[in-house]
């Protein structure tokens, strides 16, 4: 079958958008894998399917895939873009769309042409729920990581994160780290690992080791994870800046029971098909 799709990006975090309400197909892993190969298909980070919802109070339903064909709960970056998507497409005229994700309803906020909002829900600290093999909740814990002692804050913004606080992201060797992070025993699914420099309270510098893909570009809910680890710790302040390698994004948080508000560009790349 030949498929339409739409190679989008935010913040340098690159997805292929399909859109599976005007046309049907049936995608197994294999495709996703595929698609996301930088040489023998597309090229993407992950894939996003565009669906009808499941439920009647909600716009759409939005299905992610990593580069490595697995199904995963949340994609901050994503979200923007797929706001974007729907209404290029004419699927919705609504400024204000509510999704929902295998972790939960987000509400998309379009801006303009170019910046999305996203309500994120709420970040959920409790290990069992990450998940996370820790005995009780704590501001942080100790892990082992190629062959270094890691302080990290662990937290599931939909999705589970390991977040380390170092003096410098650009001294990281993460080609190294990222697998031994995003492996670690004591996280049964798996975790995408984030790098955080503070800057000041209210910019940081930040690289992700993506689960199931590597590092790229920009991981938005790894920017929220990052932020509301470093206000819990006290790092941080108010509104930050995220400095990502392919731009910025910026994170607030009111505290405890609200959402982590995200804000940042969205763009299309190219249009085109491919079969499958
Ligand atoms: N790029 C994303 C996160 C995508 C999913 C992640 N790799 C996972 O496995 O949980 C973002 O912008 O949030």
């Amino acid at each position: 079958m030949i498929l339409k799709f739409t190679k989008m990006h935010g913040a340098g975090n690159d997805f292929v958008v399909i859109d599976l309400i005007s046309q049907r197909c049936k995608l197994r892993s294999r495709d996703f894998r595929k698609i996301a190969d930088r040489r023998f298909g597309v090229g993407c980070d992950q894939i996003l399917l565009v669906e009808p919802p499941g439920s009647p109070n909600v716009d759409f339903r939005y299905r992610i895939f990593n580069a490595d064909g697995g199904e995963v709960e949340q994609c901050g970056n994503g979200a923007r873009c797929f706001a974007r998507f729907v209404r290029d497409k004419k699927l919705t005229a609504k400024k204000v769309i509510s999704v929902e994700t295998a972790s939960g309803v987000i509400t998309l906020r379009v801006r303009d042409q170019h910046q999305v909002e996203v309500d994120m829900g709420a970040p959920e600290w409790i290990p069992a729920r990450i998940p996370f093999n820790a005995p009780a909740e704590q501001d942080s814990y100790q892990i082992e990581a190629a062959g270094q002692s890691l302080e990290i804050g662990a937290v599931s913004m939909g999705n589970p994160h390991a977040v380390t606080r170092v003096d410098d992201v650009d001294a990281l060797d993460l080609d190294s780290l990222g697998p031994q992070v995003e492996n670690h025993g004591d996280f049964p699914e798996r975790v995408n690992a984030g790098f955080m420099q503070v800057i000041s309270e209210r910019e940081i510098r930040l690289r992700v080791f993506e689960r199931g893909v590597g590092e790229t570009l920009a991981c938005g809910t790894g920017a929220c994870a990052a932020v509301v680890y470093g206000l819990k710790r006290g790092w941080l302040r108010d509104s930050v800046t995220v400095q990502l390698p392919g731009g910025k994004l910026s994170i607030s948080w009111p505290g405890d029971g609200h959402g982590v508000i995200m804000t940042g560009p969205t763009a299309v790349v190219f249009e085109g098909t491919i079969k499958v």
